[in-house]
């Protein structure tokens, strides 16, 4: 058996297409979206994934503002920069780049982002929100990475009702608020959220339908790990430099040998990644349209 691939690119570009049209009504109705990235320092990974949501915001017709902060820059830098984006007429939507530099607190300067322009889902209330399973009139932006998975899974009719899904890595951008989505009414799965202390990690991973690695540990998922037939989906990513070459390579979270085994894979790099992008985007003209509507 040979995974069926789960791809990101691809998905990725038929969201954007979909998301076109409707960016065209938007500005029909006199509203442009816009969204800004900050970011803060130099970091190669984040500069790679900040000039992609610019590319996919000209992509689609949305327009972009970016604000790159020195890697010197101080908090007090950082909370001007965040009181200037709340205040501004032009962004309608944006994000803080994670991670920010150390010696920076993250909590505390998502805090300051208000949650009307949070592109990303990562302030307290839109959190709060995820939790409450708030829908309707007070749908919150669904953090990116989590929403793209779920996507990616829909997509491809992979069923998530009553599933047992192992999620490895309990961060903030991606394994916490994913397991309250999965758990969420409508999709319904039973949810194990895996960390650094977490005994048998191999055997919790064996009893599950659906797993996600994102954890950036090279390789860590197994091929004897997964259940005949099993989802996998390959978040974590370590930039790998070879001195000699002097090229980088990606490496994802799961061992190559996984797809002879699993049902349903996503590539790393070229599944989640893009995906995570896309709902980017899709954040931002949902909340475009919704402010038509108050
Ligand atoms: N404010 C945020 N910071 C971070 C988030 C986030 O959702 N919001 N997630 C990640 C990084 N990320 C988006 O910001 C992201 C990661 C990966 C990709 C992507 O398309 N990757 C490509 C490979 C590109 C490369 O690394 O050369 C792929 O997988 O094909 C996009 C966005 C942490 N920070």
């Amino acid at each position: 058996m040979t995974a069926i691939t789960l791809d990101g690119v691809k998905t990725a570009s038929d969201i954007k297409a979909e998301l076109r049209d409707r960016i065209v009504a938007l500005r029909a109705h006199g509203v442009v979206p816009g969204l800004a990235t900050l970011l803060v320092g130099n970091d190669p990974g984040s500069k790679t994934y900040v000039a992609g949501k610019h590319s996919d915001c000209a992509e689609v017709g949305i327009e972009s503002i970016r604000i790159d902060l020195p890697g010197s820059a101080t908090s007090a830098d950082v909370r001007a920069a965040i009181k200037d984006l709340n205040n501004s007429r032009e962004v309608t939507g944006y994000i803080i780049q994670l991670p920010l530099p150390v010696g920076h607190n993250e909590n505390a300067m998502l805090e300051l982002i208000d949650p009307s322009k949070d592109a990303d889902g990562l302030h307290p209330t839109n959190l709060g929100r995820l939790v409450l399973g708030i829908e309707g009139e007070l749908r919150s932006p669904l953090p990116c990475t989590p929403a793209g998975i779920v996507e990616l899974l829909r997509r491809y009719d992979v069923p998530i009702v009553g599933k047992k899904v192992v999620v490895v890595g309990r961060g903030l951008t991606v394994g916490r608020p994913l397991g309250l989505l999965f758990t969420r009414k409508g999709l319904d799965a039973t949810v194990t959220l895996t960390h650094s202390r977490t005994v048998d990690l191999a055997g919790e991973v064996r009893r599950a339908d659906i797993v996600v690695a994102a954890v950036g540990v090279p390789h860590l998922i197994q091929a004897d790990w997964i259940k005949p037939g099993a989802a996998v989906l390959d978040v974590g990513i370590t930039r790998v430099h070879n001195e000699v070459t002097g090229k980088g390579r990606l490496t994802g979270d799961v061992h190559p040998d996984v797809a002879a085994v699993a049902g349903h894979l996503s590539p790393n790099p070229r599944g989640v990644g893009p995906m995570t992008r896309a709902m980017l985007v899709s954040n931002v003209v949902k909340a475009a349209e919704q402010s038509l509507l108050a």
